[in-house]
């Protein structure tokens, strides 16, 4: 079980020292978007490599963007660990998740709450993650959708089907009153930003989520 703070919920002016915060999480998420997939704009690949250069965890790209077929290539290159971006704006998703690993990053694919996973079962052979967002991508502190679980159920039976290892990751709304959900149904990556970054300490509200998430592991 392995948590994923989300650092859009951090104060950006001082981003070394908020990641420092969860030096005890398994991964950093760092949310790209840019404005045209996603009515919001964050930062890109310049604000990435900065970011890898202090970050003493691995960083777990998310990419919310038009054209990841161009652009995601190159966040694997500059050193993110695991690079995401969506089936709804890849034009190539197969050739994408290729690129990414190609590049020596664990690579995964998303889908939004609207967007079905099963047209897109045979992209497991790519990847090494699949992320079912529990939010509609584009903001922090948003609620959580349960409807998204079911969701969650079938990309966990298609990867026990498949075999092997891929993760399957949960991002929006995860916090201590949702994340059980999550871990039940069959998540083992979990996406928090609010329920870390809006807590007096990120590092213990980290380790809080991943009691709650062992407890209630699939
Ligand atoms: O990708 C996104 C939003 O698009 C997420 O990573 C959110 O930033 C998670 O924030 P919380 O819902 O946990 O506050």
């Amino acid at each position: 079980m392995q948590i994923s703070p989300s650092i859009l919920s951090a104060d950006f002016a001082n981003l070394q020292s908020e990641l420092e915060a969860i030096s005890n999480a398994d991964w950093a998420h760092v949310d790209v978007m840019d404005n045209h997939f996603v009515p919001n704009l964050t930062l890109g690949l310049p604000v990435v490599e900065a970011l890898l250069e202090v970050s003493p965890v691995p960083v777990d790209c998310h990419l919310m963007i038009e054209d990841p077929d161009r652009w995601a290539p190159g966040y694997a290159e500059a050193g993110a660990q695991s690079v995401t971006f969506h089936v709804e704006a890849a034009r190539d998703p197969v050739a994408t998740a290729r690129a990414i690993r190609a590049a020596g990053a664990r690579a995964a694919f998303a889908v939004k709450p609207g967007t079905p996973f099963d047209p897109y079962e045979e992209l497991l052979a790519e990847v090494d993650m699949v992320l079912v967002m529990t939010v509609e991508p584009g903001f922090g502190g948003q609620s959580f959708m349960a409807d998204q679980m079911p969701k969650v159920r079938r990309v966990r039976e298609a990867v026990r089907r498949r075999g092997g290892e891929i993760w399957v990751q949960v991002d929006g709304g995860v916090s201590a009153d949702t994340i059980e959900q999550c871990a039940e149904a069959g998540a083992d990556v979990f996406v928090a930003g609010s329920a870390v970054y809006g807590k007096d300490s990120a590092a213990a509200a980290v380790d809080d989520l991943r009691a709650l998430a062992e407890r209630h592991r699939h």
